[in-house]
């Protein structure tokens, strides 16, 4: 798929303005705080109905202004579609061909975006709430069932959270009816999330393993796991992971009470990634760190291109530059000719020649995007 037009207005610094792109590569070129990362963001909120960086989408609207408006018109293999997405204090408005969405989740997914950014480089080397932000916006945009599972979810845990917190206040170890029925809706939701993660991490790992071996010039074998917070594994079915949710939070009750706190489920769990059987979160280089986080973003590429029969725009911002020649030659390689890729820079002089002759450049400056004579 590619995104042919954008129109933006009200948007962070940008000027309203309309912009035709190639369905190839689009490099934008600017100084530092032009803008160049806020029109990768609206491109990102097109995606995903939030932004990358903020989840305050007031923060989205230029000062001063009332409302944000992104619209794009996207060619998907087969036909294609109109994106609009409004925000601002009131909330957000989406429409899909011109028909507003009763939920905004319904619109995610239907222009699918890979985003790589510096901060993506720290995938391996952050902490496990972001690689689990990596998980929930992947496995999001293929699957609004998901979501929709994902959102009950944290709307359970809270109230849960709630309640447990009010125990350990009046420091009861009486647990009332009302506990009961949250941990078996949380165990119910709680299942199908990690179902869903266990079997993407696994066919991420098919495509993110040879990639990886192939950008280590074969001296590298990369191993990603799903680390639950208690004993399933892919093979099991949905009743099995119930069941076993469910007695690990009876075994957890007294502490749960005590702490005023959920101690187990999705909220908790990670991603483990090793490098010829070491983790590498504790024992990697940078240079392994980064190939295993190019790596996984490859991976998206060909999963979502797998689950939806197109591949997804390829958004990357201020990290061309940042690879060097090797990855960087690697990663075009693997997306030439088949991705509609944007890229940012402060400099060409980091990017290789190929991709500067096959672009269509645009300067931004001062929030003013305009292509290249
Ligand atoms: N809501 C807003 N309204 C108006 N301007 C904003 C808003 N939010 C951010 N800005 C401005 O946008 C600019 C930052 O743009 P952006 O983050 O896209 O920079 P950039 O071109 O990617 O630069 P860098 O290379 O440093 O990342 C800053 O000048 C900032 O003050």
């Amino acid at each position: 798929m590619y995104v042919r037009d954008l129109s933006i207005s009200g948007y962070r610094n940008l000027e309203a303005t309309t912009l035709a792109f190639e369905n190839t590569v689009n490099l934008f070129i600017g100084e530092n705080a032009q803008g160049k990362t806020n029109l990768m963001e609206a491109l990102y909120v097109l995606g995903f109905a939030k932004s990358h960086r903020t989840n305050r989408d007031r923060e989205l609207v230029t000062w001063g202004k009332d409302y944000a408006r992104i619209h794009g018109e996207i060619n998907k293999r087969i036909h294609s579609l109109s994106l609009d997405i409004q925000l601002s204090t009131r909330g957000k408005r989406a429409k899909l061909n011109g028909l507003e969405q009763q939920r905004v989740s319904e619109f995610i997914g239907a222009l699918n975006i890979v985003m790589f950014a510096p901060e993506d480089l720290n995938l391996v080397k952050g902490g496990p709430k972001q690689r689990r932000r990596f998980i929930d916006m992947e496995i999001g945009q293929i699957s609004n069932v998901y979501l929709y599972h994902l959102s009950q979810y944290h709307r359970i845990l809270k109230q849960r959270n709630q309640l447990l917190k009010e125990y350990a206040q009046n420091r009861t170890n009486e647990a009332t009816v009302m506990h009961e029925v949250l941990t078996e809706q949380l165990v119910k939701t709680a299942a199908q999330v990690v179902q869903r993660r266990l079997s993407f991490i696994n066919q991420l790992q098919k495509w993110a393993g040879p990639t990886h071996r192939s950008i280590s010039r074969q001296l590298e074998e990369l191993q990603i796991a799903y680390v639950p917070s208690a004993d399933v594994s892919l093979e099991l079915d949905l009743s099995t992971i119930e069941n076993i949710y469910a007695n690990a939070f009876q075994e957890k009750k007294e502490q749960e009470m005590r702490r005023g706190l959920t101690l187990i489920g999705p909220h908790r769990e990670d991603l483990a990634i090793y490098v010829n059987d070491r983790d590498i979160q504790t024992y990697g280089s940078q240079g392994q760190q980064r190939t295993a986080a190019l790596s996984l973003k490859l991976a998206e590429i060909e999963l979502i291109e797998k689950e939806t029969a197109d591949p997804p725009v390829l958004l990357l911002d201020d990290v061309l530059s940042e690879l060097d020649d090797f990855r960087q030659s690697h990663l075009l390689n693997s997306i030439q000719g088949k991705v509609q890729t944007f890229i940012t820079t402060t400099n060409i002089s980091g990017i290789k020649h190929e991709v500067l002759q096959q672009a269509k450049t645009f300067h931004v400056n001062n929030g003013n995007i305009s292509p290249s004579e």
